[in-house]
């Protein structure tokens, strides 16, 4: 298992994140795309690493929005693999969102 890190010192390192409004340790994102399509295409691909990598984001979309959290279940707060998907979702976003 992962161990949990400091949300501040995870958050210096991601700049379109923030601290979840959220009881446990967490970070977040609000991704706003041009439609639905490219909102869920998005989803798509990032569930499928989610599925592979056996870690998975809680989200929520309305249309063109797509709000994600990310934290470690088994660990009770944030660790690299959550450092990890968030990466790869700011990769996977970069020129589709503002
Ligand atoms: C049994 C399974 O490997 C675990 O429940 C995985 C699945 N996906 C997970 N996703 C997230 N976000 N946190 C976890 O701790 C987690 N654990």
């Amino acid at each position: 298992m992962t161990a949990a890190l400091d949300v501040t010192e995870v958050l210096a390192g991601l700049p379109d994140w923030r601290r979840a409004d959220d009881p446990r340790p967490a970070i977040a994102r609000t991704l706003r795309f041009a439609d639905f399509n490219a909102a869920f295409g998005f989803m798509t691909r990032v569930a499928l690493l989610a599925d592979k990598v056996d870690h998975h984001p809680e989200w929520s979309n309305v249309y063109n929005r797509v709000e994600v959290l990310l934290t470690t279940h088994d660990a009770d707060g944030v660790t690299e693999r959550d450092v990890a998907m968030a990466r790869f979702i700011d990769a996977a976003v970069k020129g589709l969102v503002e």
